[in-house]
């Protein structure tokens, strides 16, 4: 059953990755501790408001087991979300060769006045990256290695100890920490580590996850076919993006370029997409982008790649097809008829089944019935789902109802008020693994007020 007001449904299940026993999301209880966030800073001067705003977050995180206030839990909500001051952090990830260490030293030699910390995780005994990094660059405060094992796996509590000391000892004379991932890395755990750890939840928060895909050589690894049960690395760290550079667009004439977009868009069609050369985008588009707040849900949920297509149209304005495949016709396949090549090998044989489905649909929503449904969805398939974003219309509430959600961690708030003649829509995007798309819209839709 999922929670509902009261209820306490921890699942008994620990996580595999050392994370806290699951629980059951409930947006009721998320309203509650929105309430309690915006009592805390109502209270406080503006230094501690953003200090008292952090328990908060940590209850979102963690849908507080307890049902602590349980009194006036479905009275309306008048809270914004809270400040967060805590220092910006963005994984940089894509498979290898793609062009990790190209981005890195490309935003640590310009001018954006900000002072980075990088944390490089170099697959093997030598710290290759880390030199080629040092070497060209003036721009990092600090540059620390994670050595001799996978990030996603046996050194994440270095990476929890490296965070730790970078934020005891140097707090104060950086702006941003850059974490660079192997090419063989599974983003998954390092997102959670930002949610599970509280030494890093308490002082950084997450920025976004920014992958770099090879145009050239990406078919290749997204077609590959794994053992039973084994993730594609490629595919997923695509699937967790918030913004995809597909770089290397020098090695590939235009045609196979908009084939991979368009099949990276059948992966996530969340996330915003530039082509790139040598990792070359403006540096807004990788550092404080925001992809963990709340705030910006809207653009995330909205999506229909305009930034990309003016990009793309800038560069080759006779060559804009594949937004034309990216707006909200969810398909689960993605074949490139429209553009004559051989693009149809992956389809369905060689699909990993991850894919985007995004649902949006007028009306006002029963906060008790998305509830039940939200719950129940991650009860059963917060392995699958591997990125959730949602914009609510609740029936009795005047904000916009905002969460996000990586597997069963998830936050949620009111945010801003309904405009008075805004048309109240409700938007969920989900990417994840074995998507039934008619089952999440019904589910979703069945939501709605009669
Ligand atoms: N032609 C071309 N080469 C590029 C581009 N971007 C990067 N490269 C080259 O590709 C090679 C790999 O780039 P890196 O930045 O080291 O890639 P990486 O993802 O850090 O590699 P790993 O750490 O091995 O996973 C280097 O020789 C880069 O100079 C590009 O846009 N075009």
């Amino acid at each position: 059953m999922a929670a509902l007001c009261s209820a306490s449904p921890a699942i008994s299940t620990a996580a595999s990755l050392g994370l806290p026993a699951r629980r059951v999301v409930s947006l009721l209880r998320l309203r509650l501790h929105s309430a309690a966030a915006r009592s805390h800073s109502a209270a406080a001067a503006p230094r501690t408001a953003a200090a008292a705003a952090a328990p908060s977050w940590r209850a979102r995180r963690r849908f507080a087991a307890s049902a602590a206030s349980t009194t006036d839990e479905c009275s309306g909500v008048d809270t914004m979300i809270p400040p967060d001051n805590r220092i910006p952090a963005t994984i940089i990830t894509g498979f290898l060769g793609s062009g990790k260490t190209t981005l890195l030293n490309h935003i640590l030699t310009a001018h954006h006045g900000k002072r980075i910390a990088v944390i490089e995780n170099e697959f093997g005994e030598v710290d290759i990256d880390g030199s080629l990094v040092a070497a060209q660059t003036a721009g990092a405060e600090d540059i620390m290695m994670l050595n001799n094992g996978c990030l996603c796996c046996t050194v994440r509590g270095d990476l929890v100890r490296m965070i730790g000391e970078l934020v005891n000892k140097k707090k104060g004379k950086f702006d941003h920490i850059v974490i660079e991932t192997t090419g063989l890395a599974n983003p998954a755990p390092i997102i959670q580590t930002f949610y599970a750890e509280d030494v890093v939840f308490n002082d950084v928060k997450l920025d976004g996850v920014v992958t770099l895909v090879d145009a050239k050589h990406a078919k290749l690894h997204l077609d590959e076919v794994k053992p039973k049960g084994i993730v594609n690395e490629a595919v997923q760290q695509i699937a967790y993006a918030d913004r995809i550079i597909v770089n290397k667009i020098d090695l590939v004439n235009e045609p196979e370029v908009s084939s991979l977009v368009e099949r990276i868009r059948g992966i996530n069609r969340m996330a915003n997409l530039k082509r790139a050369e040598y990792g070359k985008v403006d540096l807004d588009y990788v550092l404080g982008i925001g992809g963990f707040d709340l705030e910006r849900i809207e653009s995330a949920v909205s999506k229909k790649s305009h930034e990309d297509h003016a990009e793309h149209k800038h560069e080759h304005d006779h060559h804009h097809h594949e937004h034309e495949h990216e707006h909200d016709h969810d398909h689960h396949h993605h074949h490139a008829h429209d553009h004559g090549h051989d693009h149809h090998a992956h389809d369905h044989t060689h699909d990993p089944g991850v894919s985007s489905v995004s649902i949006v649909c007028e009306g006002e929503m029963d906060l008790e019935k998305a509830d039940m449904w939200l719950g129940n969805l991650l009860l059963e398939h917060s392995d699958d789902i591997y990125r959730m974003k949602g914009l609510l219309s609740v029936s009795g509430m005047p904000q916009r109802f905002v969460f996000q959600g990586v597997h069963d961690i998830f936050q949620g708030s009111p945010e801003r008020m309904w405009e008075p003649n805004e048309p109240r829509i409700n938007k969920i995007v989900f990417i994840g693994r074995n998507l039934n798309k008619e089952e999440l819209e019904k589910g979703f839709k069945d939501c709605l007020l009669k």
